[in-house]
């Protein structure tokens, strides 16, 4: 491998700072702030920004503030379909009569001031007329005979129904700040101030690969003994729903040669890559040893279930940057729970995306739960509503961490933190629901 052309703290330097740090029994916590220690800023890993158009911005991450050109909405205009008026025009006691001068209709430049005692009739949307500050809705009024309407008393406050230039956003401000990841409404906002582009960071890039012997491809007949590559699917799903770009290496056999090709292409290619298998203590595991060879990496017994055994690692490129390495754990619920607890927010955060807190439920566990403590448990559930707007949540079955059917079935993982004991039914559990996790 060429060497990096600069150097940096290695990966157990880093470890030999941190205070309770245990590579065999390590707390989730820990590990994620490992993790996120390793984690250099988009200018540093991503480097390249791009322009796209507002409909292929969904998802992708802004790589500078977008500052509002122009005041949303340009002008104070009218919430309701109704009549403006002067606030000082109205009667606190008995009703206020005013003579109705006219129509705004949205899209219509403003209408003159209206003289003292009189109102337009306006539609929502269209501009106040010069003068007023107040809309009453029409259902409100009393059309009299002689062109005057009819207002009670103490029904409005100045400025109600009326909005202002700018309440929305500010000329000059900053209408979304760069480490964005952009949300519909965010592209809706863009719209709303005229931008048909945006300055985004260059998609992030991540490798898969699977290991094992006993694995086979779809399409092809699984030898006695032998199981379909199910993890690469799942992890490349994963990926998408991150919005990142895939770069599936397939099946990779367990021999030095394949595995220091797969990794070594990952490193030359790609920002990250996402192994699963032969990171446990097996016998016909290559993967660590390759994984040692080409990179820098530490391998981990952390303290939780499913997900024990991981790898997390970087190769440095020719250009200064690093290839993040994290080797999971084969089985294919520990893939997806490492792949939640670790794996996520970091290509986030590596995206160039800012932090964003992880939507999580409290809920009420229907049955008792077994937990010991000293070790972080994520067990899969279904949460729903109960009569009483509560929410609830039961386990899906078997729990092993081969078996993807109740992770299928579930929409949420229950999370039992490293102290927690034995759960009673009825008490509350936290959730991370998977909508909150895309
Ligand atoms: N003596 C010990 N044995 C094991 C330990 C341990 O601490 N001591 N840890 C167990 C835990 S926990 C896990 S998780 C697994 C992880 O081991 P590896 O990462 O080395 O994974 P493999 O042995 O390669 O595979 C485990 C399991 O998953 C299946 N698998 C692997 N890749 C895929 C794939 N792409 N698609 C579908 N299924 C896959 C594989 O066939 C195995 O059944 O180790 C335990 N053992
Ligand atoms: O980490 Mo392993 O996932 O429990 O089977």
């Amino acid at each position: 491998m060429p060497s990096p052309t600069h150097v940096q703290e290695s990966l157990a330097e880093i470890a030999a700072r941190l205070a309770a740090y245990d590579p065999q029994a390590l707390r989730v916590e820990l590990a994620q702030q490992f993790i996120q220690s390793l984690l250099p800023p988009p200018q540093v890993q991503i480097r390249a920004q791009e322009t796209v158009g507002l409909r292929q911005a969904l998802g992708r991450v802004l790589a500078a503030d977008v500052i509002s050109p122009l005041n949303v909405p340009a002008h104070d205009n009218s919430a309701m379909d109704g009549y403006a008026l002067r606030a000082s025009d109205l009667q606190t006691e008995g009703p206020t009569r005013l003579r109705v001068l006219g129509t705004s209709l949205a899209g219509q430049t403003a209408a003159a001031e209206p003289p003292a005692g009189c109102c337009q009739r306006i539609m929502t949307g269209a501009l106040m007329p010069a003068g007023l500050d107040t809309v009453v809705p029409q259902e409100f009024t009393h059309a009299l005979d002689d062109g005057q309407i009819s207002i009670p008393p103490k029904l409005l406050r100045a400025g109600d129904n009326r909005r202002r230039a700018g309440e929305d956003l500010r000329q000059g401000g900053v209408a979304l700040a760069a480490g964005r990841r952009l949300k519909p409404a965010d592209i809706g906002l863009l719209a709303s101030l005229g931008l048909a582009q945006v300055q985004v960071w260059r998609r992030l890039k991540v490798a898969v690969l699977s290991t094992g012997n006993e694995l086979c491809e779809l399409g092809q007949n699984p030898e006695a003994g032998g199981l379909y590559d199910s993890n690469r699917y799942t992890l490349c799903a994963l990926l998408e729903q991150l919005g990142v770009e895939v770069l599936d290496l397939g099946l990779v056999r367990d021999e030095p040669a394949a595995l220091r090709a797969a990794f070594g292409r990952a490193a030359a290619e790609a920002d990250a890559v996402i192994s699963s298998g032969g990171v446990s203590v097996g016998e016909a595991d290559h993967t660590k040893a390759v994984m040692a060879e080409l990179g820098d990496v530490l391998f981990w017994r952390v303290a939780m279930r499913p997900g024990r055994p991981l790898a997390i690692g970087r190769i440095a490129q020719t250009d200064g940057r690093n290839c993040l390495m994290f080797g999971l754990p084969g089985n294919p619920v520990a893939v997806m729970v490492t792949f939640y607890a670790f794996v996520r927010q970091a290509l986030l955060q590596l995206s160039g995306a800012t932090p964003e807190p992880l939507l999580t439920l409290q809920a009420i566990s229907n049955q008792a739960l077994r937990k010991k403590p000293g070790r972080s448990e994520y067990q899969r559930g279904i949460v729903s509503r109960r009569a009483d707007g509560r929410w609830q949540v039961a386990i899906t079955g078997n729990q092993g961490s081969g078996i993807l059917s109740s992770m299928s079935a579930a929409n949420g993982l229950v999370v039992l933190g490293h102290e927690q004991e034995d759960v009673a039914a009825g008490e509350l559990v936290e959730v991370w629901p998977f909508e909150g996790l895309a």
